[in-house]
């Protein structure tokens, strides 16, 4: 009998390409003569839907069934990335799907390139939240990302006369296979109004809300499926609706616009994601966006609990609530709200639940990206939250006063309210008294904030804190971004590097096998070569895939000073002017990153770069040792296609600024060397391969603090570092911009006057390190084994070591055995 396999789960090379033409025909409702390249895509994304579906109601139903604690993520931002390709490494079919869709005609690289990437976040923390998703679901640990379900992601950057243009990023215009809408879990979340005190039936002492309007947030799930596991968890992101998108008597009385303004009052609030990836703005929408998906998320969760208890009194041993970043720290008081007021039990049991449940980590330094929101606005929007905060605030005080009376400066700085000026509430110290672990995301920044940002809580609380340094997923950053050296590295070690990174230490024994050295050469170089095409087709700049790939991609931010790599490029640029002879080793410098829209010195440095590039790329003294190329749009995808093709990783922050890094891990792992501060993770990263393997400069954080105190004056190094001025003037000249002497003055009279970033104190730091890196690189064998050591010794940046630590310090959680039912 011929076993005709599901069309749904099937992996036959037949049952897959069936299934594609018949999902072409049922659910797009084309064939294949009149599908467009997007059909032919969705076609094969719901192909691949299927096949993850089984995994994900197992899993689900296993949760629902047993009392395990489930793990809840509360990110304002999740940057996912493209789906596809990472579905089909998880589920171990790329090979067979990729054969299917060619054997039926289509070209899969075209057809994958298709997906509109759901850019949900900013940067660093959006990303990181990614990668402990896939590291969650592969580790087996039950848990849900909660978040904002934005209608436009972070904007699309195109590069016009060398200025960043922002372009709204429609990504939902061709719809999203891998979300299912869940209209039947909605639920409502109250916003302004009053609050009224009265005695219930007991006589017990109660609060209700009135609110202003009540908005809908409905729920859309993507299954996250971990690496090669039947474990598939939910990403469960809110869009808010209004209760009734339509007011029949506002319309009857011809009052149209009242009869949608609920609707478009409501819509607004996950209509965008606020662009800005440090300094804050406290926009009123900012906060309605924060509330809304954390109410959902929490009455989501107690919906889920009373579903499988009958009291909420173990709440916090059903879920391990983590805050990334003060983003959610609202959560606290929202807690305290649905289980005093809703759920009646009282405040001191549900204090002790509310700090069991939560957990907070904090990833940024900048005093200008710690949120703290006016009592004026936050009153008027969450009038019971800024009840409940008081309470939480004055019996906190209570205790600080009991350990420290008359310590009035204290107990000043560490109060929830900011009552120096105009009152705000201080998000961080909400999300520090509400948790019961706090944690940095590098061993330096975890110690600078017991020293400096947290040292109050600390010396409070010092056994809340840990420290967690960041990771990523080896799945999405290798496997799919590098499939060659995937490759080799499975000929040489086995698969089980994947799920366990600690495993490519074995590939030291290959260091010393030229044989081995030159498949890894080998495929760096195809990868340079693939890019240089990219390049060359897509921006019609010609790169030398000979020449040392020098990249720094990350947000535009001048304490990740990528105006100090554009300070270098003019360095190199006039030595090679003065001595034409010199010998240089030719060099391509690629830069990527968004600046925040509002952020006009970010946006100035873009300029620099692109403008810098113009007079470089187009000089014949230099053009065939040098180019600058600034590539627009840095997203997830691209992030895939440039991290494998790198020689050189530029992490040249301040020391003291960049709480991690992950980009410095992604291009590390596929054999990029490292340029950089002892900041953030960079400086386990030297110690994980080695100081010989790495390129080290500049400043300490001590030396940094010293320098400030002391007094700073960058006019000093200007004026003593003849190289230096000889810079800085010719970009004052107007050299890089057609004789205009004013479109750079604000960046350099910036540098000269304050240097906040002391890119002047690093400099000949800098431009010595850039020196021994051209020397290495002239030696191919030396930079080969270099190369393989920094990729190798890789092994504690995995996401999965991460969210081992998380597991057992902080979220008790364990994981869960999902048995695939037939
Ligand atoms: C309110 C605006 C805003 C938005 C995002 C943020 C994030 C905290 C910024 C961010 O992404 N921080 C980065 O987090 C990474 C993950 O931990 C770290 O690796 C980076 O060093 C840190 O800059 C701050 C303020």
């Amino acid at each position: 009998t011929i076993k005709v396999e599901d069309d749904r789960t099937g992996l036959s090379l037949e049952t897959l390409k069936r299934a594609i033409a018949d999902n072409l025909f049922y659910i797009q409702g084309k064939y294949p003569a009149i599908a467009t390249k997007n059909d032919f895509y969705m076609a094969l994304a719901y192909t691949v839907r299927d096949r993850l579906l089984q995994r994900w109601l197992n899993t689900t139903e296993t949760y629902l069934k047993s009392k395990v604690k489930v793990v809840c993520y509360l990110s304002a931002e999740f940057l996912m990335g493209p789906h596809l390709s990472n579905n089909l490494v998880n589920l171990g079919i790329y090979d067979q799907v990729r054969r299917a869709v060619e054997e039926s005609g289509l070209d899969f690289v075209e057809l994958r390139e298709q997906e509109e990437e759901p850019g949900l976040g900013n940067g660093g923390l959006g990303r990181l939240a990614a990668c402990y998703m896939d590291s969650l679901a592969s580790l087996e640990i039950p848990a849900i990302g909660y978040g904002i379900r934005y209608e436009f992601g972070i904007f699309d950057q195109e590069i016009r006369d060398g200025w960043q243009i922002e372009i709204t990023d429609k990504w939902l215009r061709y719809g999203n296979p891998w979300e299912i809408e869940r209209p039947e879990a909605s639920i409502d979340v109250k916003f302004g109004g009053y609050t009224q005190a009265y005695n219930d039936e007991n006589g017990h002492y109660r609060v209700r809300w009135i609110p202003d309007i009540i908005v809908k947030g409905v729920p859309y799930d993507t299954p996250i499926l971990g690496y090669k596991v039947n474990t598939a968890n939910t990403l469960r992101l809110w869009k808010a609706e209004a209760p009734e998108s339509f007011e029949f008597e506002a319309f009857n009385v011809g009052d149209y616009y009242g009869a949608v303004n609920e609707k478009v009052v409501a819509e607004n609030i996950t209509k965008v994601l606020y662009p800005n990836d440090e300094p804050i703005q406290g926009k009123q929408l900012r906060l309605q966006q924060q509330y809304f998906f954390v109410s959902c998320s929490l009455q989501d969760m107690i919906r889920l609990h009373l579903h499988r208890q009958d009291s909420l009194d173990n709440f916090h041993e059903s879920f391990a609530v983590q805050l990334n970043d003060t983003h959610p720290a609202i959560g606290v008081a929202e807690l305290m709200r649905l289980l005093v007021d809703e759920h009646q039990i009282d405040w001191d049991r549900a204090w002790q639940i509310t700090q069991n449940t939560f957990a907070y980590t904090n990833h940024t330094l900048l005093p200008e990206a710690l949120e703290k929101w006016p009592l004026s606005l936050f009153g008027r929007l969450l009038p019971r939250h800024l009840q409940i905060i008081y309470e939480i605030n004055q019996r906190f005080l209570g205790q600080v006063r009991a350990k420290y009376p008359d310590d009035h400066q204290r107990i000043a700085r560490l109060s929830l309210i900011d009552e120096s000026g105009e009152k705000y509430i201080r998000m961080a110290h909400l999300a520090s008294v509400g948790s019961h672990a706090i944690n940095g995301v590098a061993a330096l920044h975890t110690k600078l904030l017991q020293q400096d940002v947290l040292r109050d809580f600390y010396e409070l609380w010092p056994e809340k804190f840990t420290n967690k340094t960041n990771g990523v997923t080896p799945r999405r950053w290798i496997v799919v971004s590098n499939p060659k050296l995937a490759e080799l590295i499975n000929r040489k070690i086995g698969t089980n590097w994947i799920k366990h990174l600690e495993e490519l230490k074995q590939l030291e024994a290959f260091v010393e096998d030229a044989e081995f050295r030159q498949q890894w050469r080998q495929i760096k170089q195809d990868i340079k070569r693939d890019l240089a095409e990219y390049v060359k087709k897509n921006h019609a700049i010609d790169i030398n895939p000979q020449s040392l790939f020098d990249v720094q991609v990350k947000r535009i931010h001048e304490y990740k000073r990528q105006h100090l790599n554009a300070l270098y490029i003019i360095t190199l640029y006039n030595q090679i002017k003065q001595n034409p002879n010199i010998d240089v080793v030719p060099r391509t410098f690629i830069f990527g990153g968004k600046a925040a829209p509002g952020y006009f010195m970010a946006k100035l440095i873009i300029k620099l770069i692109n403008s810098v590039a113009q007079v470089v790329n187009n000089d014949p003294d230099v053009r065939e040792r040098l180019k600058v190329v600034f590539l627009p749009d840095y997203n997830v995808r691209f992030g895939q296609r440039v991290y494998p093709a790198a020689d050189l990783s530029e992490q040249i922050s301040t020391a003291g600024k960049e709480a991690s890094g992950t980009g410095n891990m992604k291009f590390s792992m596929n054999g990029a060397l490292t340029i950089g501060t002892l900041d953030g993770a960079n400086i386990e990263i030297r110690e994980e391969v080695g100081a010989e393997n790495f390129f080290l400069f500049g400043l300490t954080t001590p030396e940094v603090y010293a320098l400030k105190a002391k007094g700073y004056n960058p006019w000093d190094y200007y004026h003593a570092n003849s190289q230096l001025k000889t810079v800085i003037d010719l970009i004052s000249s107007g050299f890089f911009s057609h004789g205009d002497t004013n479109l750079f003055r604000p960046l350099v009279d910036s540098l000269l006057y304050h240097d906040q970033y002391m890119l002047f104190a690093d400099y000949q730091s800098y431009v010595d390190c850039q020196e021994q890196v051209n020397q290495a690189y002239r030696d191919e064998e030396k930079w080969t084994r270099m190369s393989i050591l920094n990729a190798v010794r890789m092994g504690k940046f995995s996401s999965d070591r991460a969210i081992r630590e998380y597991c057992q310090e902080i979220w008790n959680a364990q994981p869960v055995n999902v048995e695939m039912q037939e």
